[in-house]
């Protein structure tokens, strides 16, 4: 791939007296390249509180390395949980749950901005010996806690606050008898209308309380269901049992957890989306190797959404056929399909409608991509997206 490194004052530039903050590199010719993604942070976090939570020792291969994970490391750390990094391979971390599953009390955790730490990690110190203190970056303060932290004191935590309540920084103290110790399982009601990290906080650590967790949400909506259902698909990988009765509710058994030894973090797909995006604006081709036969990850529509754009792309060097894989998507995405797309391509087109065609809701349990093998490519194969299938304009 050949790029151009434009002058100092940028082309979009109105005014030229303005440095361009930031030389946008230019294709001079079509690309040709293959572009390995890190993994998810989604994915890397739940598997970093997953193995925590377990019974043996786990190795995560292909892990994020980012402030995010790094600060998710600090605070199993700070808990107890021994956290080895690979030192040839920073990718590759052994995480060694406490033998007695009982994580260190009277600890600071330090969350920075990362939803995943501040809402995931929060439940942990049910199963601590002590209070566990959390606090953020300043900008923390102002994302919601409330639900997740009402969640943890119905199920016997007391929860204090050193600043506005319902906001980091708090500190949460187990109760002396988990909710559920007398046989009957917990019943938590929150509403998670403002983060699906509240449900999927609960519900990771769901399958350590003596009789599991019933969960209701009773809010009006509830944001990132394709998050929610990561969770659940990552709490059956290690062993979990974990349910959704009727949308809203989710059941989860009292289960050991036990992921497999090692456990292969997938790419961030949606982070592929500029690079893979980059070839539908300057032509030629991209590809990114290890893409998922199956994943939970809401970037795994990326190949429908840009076949639809009117990229030519390949799996496994098989053509996709968005016309027949489409059987496989979960009713409902396409809001989801929409902000994705307009995410990831602000800087070229609006997308301006996206739609089902079938109601395919039927095709739920088969996983979203399960169409997906290993490898993903694409080539332009007109000259600017402008009025495709899918509303995209060009400009
Ligand atoms: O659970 C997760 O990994 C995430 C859930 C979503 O959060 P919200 O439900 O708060 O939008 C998403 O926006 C965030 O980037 C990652
Ligand atoms: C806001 C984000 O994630 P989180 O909620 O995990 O901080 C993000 O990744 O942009």
């Amino acid at each position: 791939m050949t790029l151009l490194n434009q002058p100092s004052v940028g082309a979009g530039s109105q005014d030229s007296h303005i440095p361009d903050p930031w030389p946008a590199p230019l294709a001079k010719e079509p690309l040709e390249a293959e572009v390995t993604i890190p993994g998810s942070k989604s994915l890397s976090n739940r598997y970093l509180i997953l193995a925590a939570l377990g019974t043996s020792p786990v190795s995560l291969v292909g892990m994020l390395r980012s402030r995010d994970t790094r600060l998710m490391l600090d605070a199993l750390r700070a808990l107890g949980v021994s956290c080895i990094e690979d030192p040839f391979e920073g990718t590759t971390v052994q995480v060694n749950p406490p033998v007695d599953g009982r994580f260190h009390g009277v600890v600071d955790v330090f969350c920075g901005l990362a939803g995943t730490v501040m809402r995931f990690v929060p439940g942990l110190a049910l199963f601590a010996d002590g209070p566990v203190r959390f606090d953020g970056d300043a900008q923390a303060y102002a994302r919601p806690m409330e639900p997740l932290l009402d969640g943890l004191v119905q199920l016997g935590a007391q929860v204090s606050f050193d600043g506005q309540p319902g906001r980091l920084p708090f500190t949460v103290t187990p109760p002396a008898e988990l909710a559920g110790s007398d046989g009957a399982r917990p019943v938590v009601s929150i509403d998670a209308s403002s983060s699906s990290q509240f449900v999927s906080g609960l519900l990771l650590i769901g399958s350590k309380l003596p009789s599991g967790l019933e969960l209701r949400h009773v809010g009006e909506s509830l944001p990132s269901m394709p998050h929610i259902r990561m969770t659940m698909e990552d709490i059956r990988q290690a062993g979990g049992s974990v349910s959704m009765p009727e949308p809203g509710v989710w059941v989860v058994e009292p289960h050991a957890l036990a992921m497999p030894l090692e456990v292969v973090v997938e790419p961030d797909l949606s982070n592929a989306a500029p690079f893979l995006g980059a070839a539908l604006i300057a032509g030629g081709s991209v590809s990114v190797p290890n893409w998922p036969a199956h994943t939970t990850q809401p970037g795994g529509l990326l190949p429908f959404m840009l076949a639809n754009m009117g990229a030519t792309v390949t799996l496994d060097d098989r053509p996709f056929n968005s016309t027949e894989d489409m059987a496989l998507f979960p009713n409902g995405y396409s809001g989801l399909l929409t902000v994705s797309a307009g995410g990831a391509f602000a800087g070229f087109g609006v997308v301006r409608h996206v739609g089902c065609r079938r109601d395919c809701s039927e095709y739920r349990s088969v996983g979203y991509v399960g169409f997906l093998r290993h490898g993903i490519a694409w080539h332009r194969s007109f000259a600017r997206p402008r009025n495709g299938p899918f509303g995209c304009v060009g400009h």
